[in-house]
């Protein structure tokens, strides 16, 4: 690139952030060149037209057309400008990454970017300008990468066909995502991989790479830093913020109001006025969703006017004061205020905006219509029905905007929208005279609770316990935020409901201190050979009992025995320098490590066990077990054992456990959100689970007593407590209810389902001794734990397919089935994890190079059909040293 070409991009690139043009010493600056080379260069520009002078002192020099005819606002002409030059970049457009509240413009911003770059003459006209909302697959994270990158044909089941992806449509363009937060980490690292590599591959295509060129426009209603993986951060050069609309200028707000008001005008067929009243009350009410919020609210407002226009045979259409929204908020108050005020239309005071009288398209269509068919079928009470219409098109935009104004998607279904937007107001409107910071944890939790008040067939039995008051401080806050919701909702709070309220709003740190989970007695260390095994293990049962209880070592190939000893033994060592245990359970894949159990129980007199076999059941029973207050090492060794024995099948097992499996929802009434959740839970239940008990319990608000979960537990065995009060017992896991809620927040519970309907399974059917069909899917769960490459469905689904004659041909007997299955699966998930990092030649080297590995045509012929389907689903070979090695280890 020329000095010149440097100079131009760099005058493009600040031309954007300051509108009243660059000086020389700027541009020398941040080039680090000197003032009067700069200065030559930008003349040099000024006389090729490219760029053009604003006279003063110093001269400044400004991109000659980067003053746009269109009237975007002030606070978005500089972004536009900076945006436009960034797509204008010489080589290839630079990516963009937009952020600001929601309804502030970001996809107005992204549109109008390329609008102007294309009229400009920056960018072809036929350049692929491809929008895609994120938010809109945001429930389902496989499907939404797979809208972008394209789906091959059985990537999953219900993927028919190949599928292309966005990404293609995009090539050699801009593909703008909006809510760009919305998608995976996973679906961020393959952007990531497009944007560094230009390659892509599309779900479900393991070797087969596509190339495209794509400027990506990101936009998203979060902080960058948080929602954006770094990787994925730093591939975006230029960062615009779009600011809101309380911190733009009233010209500009009052220029975007003339602009919505002509837009609805021009809908009409009759003129349009507006009160100055109403006008001031639009320029200056709170507008939390923004431009698209007050976008809306004139829309409603004009509606409004319009039926009392219909209804009054007056001669133009009115917008007065009551139509539009005044204090708090927009939508949704102004909607629940006016069936009253159908006849007192104000006729003082108006001021005439725009030259209305235009063709006329939806609501205004519709009500007219709708009059025209009552007043044909002899109707009488019109008014109402005509308000009905307008009811309902209110609730369609309310709907439709600001749709993803808060991230409670799943909230949704058991909240209504009005009490979550006037929770999620409150701390701002308010100025925050709360006790306690509303943060979304508490918005969940107050929202579920005032929820099942709303439900009217609560509220009349809904005879509260009696319970001391909260402190007054927490009192007041309280009935400010009842207070609110009554005025701004129409929602009103009996005071024992409001007495209640002031307990969730005491601070953290002020509550009563909780009963401690008992200290864990029993050191849990876990010691597998590969890369990651152990960790992820230990992460994933971590992970699932909700606190750190298994410690972990990995061993990968290069490692060597003597300093995986010696890892061992420092962690022993340290763990019981702070003599917090009492014993070690060792779990390990190695038979070697057995001895060095041994050496600690002689020589240092720490008691340690070991047992030589990991799988995810064992880990999660060692786990749970060692929570469990006064367990000894012995008692954590024979659960661990016992759910070895259960899934190696090698004798009758005991039944896990007799009890029956419970989830204990637990809030502060036991009918409040603890109803709503165990409501909710028997709908998320799948048939393997139908046997789970949910019982929802009382927590007292103060004391926060536990006995009761104590004596269910005695009857029952306990999966997961899951509430709005946190509940700690023993090794029993708790899930805050807003996880639960959240996008994937289900999963913990359906593994805790999974781990402790396997011991079910498992025992159920010990007697048949036998791998069904289904045999393989019960390691399907297992694999996926410790797999991260290969479909651990797919694999299985093979399986069952070809191994029932390989495992004749060798006369296994069922655990070696199963043992031959999972080594099988995390071989060729490691052969796959090469053949992408091209890492193969260095795998093969792992496989000891022996003669004996020799086999017979008939013992191939055997094994043809499955490493055959293998290949072709995965997409790569299997070297010829792994089959055989596997051979030989069947014999
Ligand atoms: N400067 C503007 N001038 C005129 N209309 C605007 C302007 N900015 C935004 N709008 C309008 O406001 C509405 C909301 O804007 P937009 O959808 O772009 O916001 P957003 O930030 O992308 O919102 P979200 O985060 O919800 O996706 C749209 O109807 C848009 O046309």
């Amino acid at each position: 690139m020329s000095r010149q070409d440097e100079v131009l991009i760099k005058l493009q690139l600040l031309s954007g952030r300051n509108p009243q043009g660059v000086n020389a010493k700027d541009i020398a600056h941040t080039l680090n060149i000197n003032r009067s080379t700069a200065s030559r260069y930008l003349n040099d520009l000024v006389e090729k037209g490219k760029a053009e002078k604003i006279p003063g002192k110093p001269v400044c020099y400004q991109i000659k057309n980067a003053r746009f005819s269109k009237e975007v606002g002030d606070s978005i002409q500089p972004l536009i400008q900076q945006g436009v030059a960034t797509l204008s970049y010489p080589f290839q457009s630079l990516h963009i990454l937009l952020d600001g509240e929601t309804g502030t413009g970001k996809t107005y911003l992204a549109d109008q970017l390329y609008e102007i770059a294309a009229e400009e003459g920056y960018i072809k006209r036929e350049t692929p300008f491809v929008t895609f909302n994120c938010a809109d697959y945001a429930q389902n994270p496989e499907l939404l990468v797979g809208q972008i990158f394209g789906i091959k044909k059985g990537a999953y089941t219900g993927a028919l066909h190949d599928q292309t992806g966005l990404v293609d449509h995009a090539d050699g363009g801009i593909l703008f995502l909006d809510e760009i937060h919305r998608l995976p980490s996973s679906g961020q690292e393959m952007l990531f991989y497009l944007i560094d590599k230009g390659v892509y591959r599309r779900l479900g295509e393991a070797v087969h790479e596509r190339k495209a060129k794509i400027t990506i426009i990101g936009a998203t209603s979060e902080q960058p830093d948080h929602a954006l993986l770094p990787t994925l951060l730093r591939r975006f050069p230029v960062k615009l913020t779009v600011p809101p609309l309380r911190a733009r200028s009233d010209k500009e707000r009052k220029m975007m109001i003339d602009q919505f008001l002509q837009q609805e005008a021009d809908k009409m067929d009759a003129d349009l006025s507006i009160e100055a009243k109403a006008k001031e009350a639009l320029i200056r009410y709170p507008c939390p969703g923004n431009i698209g919020q007050l976008k809306n609210d004139i829309q409603i407002a004009c509606a409004k006017a319009y039926l009392q226009y219909l209804n009054q045979n007056a001669g133009h259409v009115n917008v007065c004061e009551k139509d539009v929204p005044t204090k708090f908020d927009g939508m949704k108050s102004t909607l629940l205020t006016n069936n009253n005020h159908l006849s007192s239309v104000s006729t003082i005071g108006k001021i005439h905006e725009g030259d209305p009288a235009f063709p006329l398209p939806n609501i205004y269509q519709r009500l007219n219509k709708k009059r025209s068919e009552l007043y044909s079928m002899g109707e009488v009470t019109i008014e109402y029905s005509l308000q009905q219409v307008v009811n309902q098109y209110i609730q369609d935009l309310s709907d439709h905007y600001p749709k993803d104004a808060f991230s409670y998607d799943a909230l949704h279904d058991l909240v209504d929208q009005d009490l979550l937007q006037a929770l999620q107001r409150a701390p701002k409107v308010l100025s925050n005279p709360l006790s306690k910071q509303l943060d979304e944890t508490s918005i969940y939790v107050i929202g579920l609770h005032l929820q099942n008040f709303r439900n009217e067939e609560h509220q009349d039995k809904h005879a509260l316990p009696s319970f001391p008051k909260a402190k007054l401080k927490d009192q007041k806050a309280a009935y400010y935020l009842a207070d609110f919701l009554a005025d701004t909702i129409d929602f009103n709070l009996p005071d024992s409901e409001v007495d209640l309220l002031a307990h969730f709003l005491t601070p953290e740190d002020e509550l009563p201190l909780l009963p401690k989970r008992s200290g864990q007695s029993i050191y849990v260390l876990l010691v597998t050979h590969g890369r990651s095994t152990a960790t992820s293990m230990a992460e994933v049962t971590n992970t699932l009992l909700g606190t750190t209880v298994i410690e972990s070592i990995d061993m990968p190939l290069e490692k060597s025995a003597e300093k995986t000893y010696e890892e061992v033994k420092i962690n022993i060592e340290k763990a019981f320098a702070l003599n917090a245990y009492q014993g070690v359970l060792l779990l390990v894949d190695m038979g070697s490590l057995v001895t060095l159990g041994d050496t600690f129980y002689n020589e240092w007199d720490i008691p340690v066990l070991t047992l030589p076999c990991v799988n995810m059941p064992i880990v999660m029973e060692a786990g749970r077990k060692s929570l469990v207050q006064d367990a000894t090492i012995e008692d954590v060794y024979e659960s661990a054992h016992k759910a070895m024995t259960l899934f190696m099948r090698d004798h009758d097992p005991q039944p896990q456990s007799s009890k029956k499996r419970m989830i204990a929802t637990v809030c502060f009434t036991g009918e409040g959100a603890a109803q709503i959740l165990e409501e909710w839970l028997a709908d998320q239940l799948t048939k393997a689970d139908e046997d789970v008990v949910i019982r929802s319990v009382r927590i007292n608000p103060v004391s926060r007593d536990t006995s009761m979960l104590h004596q269910l537990k005695e009857y029952y065995d306990i999966v997961a407590i899951i509430g709005t009060v946190f509940i700690s017992i023993d090794e029993i896991p708790f899930i805050p209810a807003w996880e639960l809620l959240k996008q994937d927040g289900t999963s913990r519970l359906v593994k805790l389902l999974e781990m402790t309907r396997r011991y079910k399974h498992l025992s159920e059917d010990n007697h048949t001794h036998k791998v069904d069909q289904e045999g393989y899917f019960d390691i399907q769960s297992g694999l996926a734990e410790i797999v991260t490459f290969i479909n651990p469905h797919l694999f299985c689904t093979i399986l069952n397919k070809y191994l029932p004659q390989i495992k004749s041909y060798y006369d296994w007997d069922e655990s070696r089935e199963l043992g031959m299955a999972m080594h099988i699966g995390v071989l060729l998930d490691r052969i796959m994890k090469a053949h992408l990092n091209d890492e193969i030649q260095e795998l093969q080297k792992t496989i000891p190079l022996d003669n004996d590995c020799q086999y017979d045509k008939e013992e191939r012929t055997v094994w043809e059909p499955l490493i055959s389907s293998l290949e072709q689903t995965f997409e790569f070979p299997i070297p010829d040293s792994f089959i055989r090695a596997t051979m030989k280890l069947s014999k």
